[in-house]
């Protein structure tokens, strides 16, 4: 029975990812359509069981990224994993082919390498070039902010493999801290090609449907504080788009914040508009002129996309010394690495054997689809915590809301507790209603009541990056590793003073 309900939905999914079949009935005008295309990094026949399956680096909106080794090679990969249901009902495969397709022709030391994708019943993996080194976004929280040689260094690179992208004809349209990955030694790679775009004469090859709904319906894709204000004038995308995200990840890496922060995306949108940016008087003079014309009103003034190209941008003075043709062989700045139980162990490279790795931590496709185990999360290799199977796979928090309730703030945080800390999600929604949910388990795990009243709710930042609720008899502590407490509490009251 089971087997069959998987063979369904393998051949409906099937009927959506088919690249072979798509390409094969293009009959569209599209710019970049293919008569016939061949993918570079291969289609294997992998199962989940060929690999070791390690510490999950991330969870994004329709994947989740661990790392894996496989048994064979004893190669590491960061394993993409999509799950096929939740893909085709959230209308996301659109972005999960233009990635796969647009990373496989993609070569250059500063772009994550798709090395190979595999599937199975349930879901779908790409297996990536392991980034060891985490997101730039951990580096500038765990230093604060970072200094200029530091962030010269880094926007060099990404400057880099954004002059290879953009002349590609590629629109990354989602640079940020958190997409930037870093390796092992700390050279940088840029991720997450789910929003790319590629342009009129772009040598890249894409479907002729690969259009995402978004898209189609015109909202814009990307992340609120590094949106140009033209694409929230609903201009089309241009290699402008990516250049304005570089100057508010500049900021970011020179301040500790991005340029436009505020409490709610509207907020952060109007101050988009408005250009509301104000330097701190630390930021060199060369630093300022920089993010100044990176965060020119007009797309085709900001360096790098004028008629001189890539030259205006990488001849600013900020880059003086910089020997850009053999920017990867410089020594990258010392990584940070993650506090807690988790900082002992070796963050060196892919083939370094790892203590932690466990047997027993192997998918459990028998009874769920795939089971994976996350453990580093602790040095006990014993310690085994099972994440939610594959049918609330990267669920979204969705199930916790009301029809026509809508999320005004969310993030992951560490509730803090006598014994032990929990990380949980804490959502503030439009109701006003305000949840912490289990994120393994999707389940609910308290609400706080709201109430306008200060007296009977009112929040106390502590630091940048921990804050107390407050209630009638009952103190909540949180820590955000994002920082955000102030925003928290700014979120919170402005919903109490509505
Ligand atoms: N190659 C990699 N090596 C190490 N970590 C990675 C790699 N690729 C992604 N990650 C981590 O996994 C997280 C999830 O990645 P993913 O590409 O699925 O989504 P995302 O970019 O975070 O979010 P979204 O899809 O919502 O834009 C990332 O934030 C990143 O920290």
């Amino acid at each position: 029975m089971m087997a069959m309900i998987g063979g369904e939905m393998e051949k409906e999914f099937e009927s959506k990812l088919n690249v072979q079949d798509n390409l094969a009935d293009n009959g569209g005008t599209d710019v970049n359509k293919a008569k016939s295309f061949k993918f570079r990094a291969p289609q294997e026949n992998f199962t989940v069981q060929d690999f070791e399956m390690g510490k999950i680096y991330g969870v994004g909106s329709y994947s989740k990224v661990v790392r894996a080794k496989k048994k064979d090679t004893g190669k590491v990969y960061a394993l993409k994993i999509m799950d096929k249901k939740f893909i085709t009902k959230e209308n996301k495969t659109a972005y999960v082919k233009l990635e796969r397709i647009v990373l496989d022709q993609l070569t250059h030391p500063g772009i994550i390498q798709l090395h190979f994708t595999f599937q199975d019943t349930y879901s779908l993996y790409m297996a990536l070039e392991s980034c060891e080194g985490g997101e730039l976004f951990d580096q500038i929280t765990r230093k604060g902010r970072l200094t200029e040689d530091e962030a010269r260094f880094y926007v060099a690179e990404i400057v880099d493999a954004l002059e290879y992208m953009h002349n590609m004809g590629l629109i990354h349209r989602d640079i940020k801290p958190e997409n930037l990955l870093l390796t092992s030694d700390g050279h940088i790679k840029i991720a997450d090609f789910g929003s790319v775009k590629p342009m009129q004469d772009s040598q890249i090859t894409v479907l002729p449907n690969a259009t995402s709904e978004e898209e189609k319906a015109s909202t814009f894709v990307g992340t609120a504080a590094y949106v140009p204000p033209e694409v929230l004038n609903s201009s089309p995308a241009t290699i402008g788009n990516d250049l304005w995200a570089l100057g508010c990840t500049l900021f970011q890496m020179l301040s500790g914040t991005s340029p436009f922060k505020d409490a709610s995306e509207w907020l952060i949108f109007q101050r988009i508009i408005a250009r509301d940016v104000r330097f701190p008087d630390y930021f060199s003079k060369d630093a300022k002129d920089l993010i100044d014309k990176l965060l020119d009103i007009d797309p085709l003034k900001r360096p790098g996309a004028g008629p001189d190209g890539y030259e205006s941008l990488k001849n600013h003075p900020f880059f003086r010394g910089i020997d850009w043709r053999n920017i990867r062989s410089k020594t990258p700045p010392r990584l940070v690495p993650e506090k807690g139980p988790a900082s002992g162990r070796s963050s060196g490279g892919d083939d370094t054997p790892d203590s932690s790795w466990n047997p027993t931590h192997i998918g459990d496709v028998t009874t769920t689809g795939n089971m994976v185990a996350d453990v580093t999360s602790s040095s006990d290799a014993s310690h085994i915590t099972k994440l939610a199977s594959i049918d609330s796979f990267d669920s979204k928090w969705q199930q916790f809301l009301e029809p026509g309730e809508s999320i005004l703030m969310i993030s992951m945080v560490k509730k803090l507790q006598k014994l032990s800390n929990k990380k949980v999600q804490l959502i503030l929604t439009n109701k006003p209603k305000l949840i912490y949910v289990d994120p393994s388990k999707l389940a609910g795990k308290g609400t706080i009541i709201w109430s306008d009243d200060p007296n009977d709710l009112s929040i106390q930042v502590t630091s940048p990056s921990s804050f107390k609720i407050c209630i009638p008899k009952k103190v909540i502590t949180f820590e955000d590793p994002k920082q955000r407490a102030y925003q928290w509490k700014k979120a919170i009251e402005a919903l109490q003073n509505r």
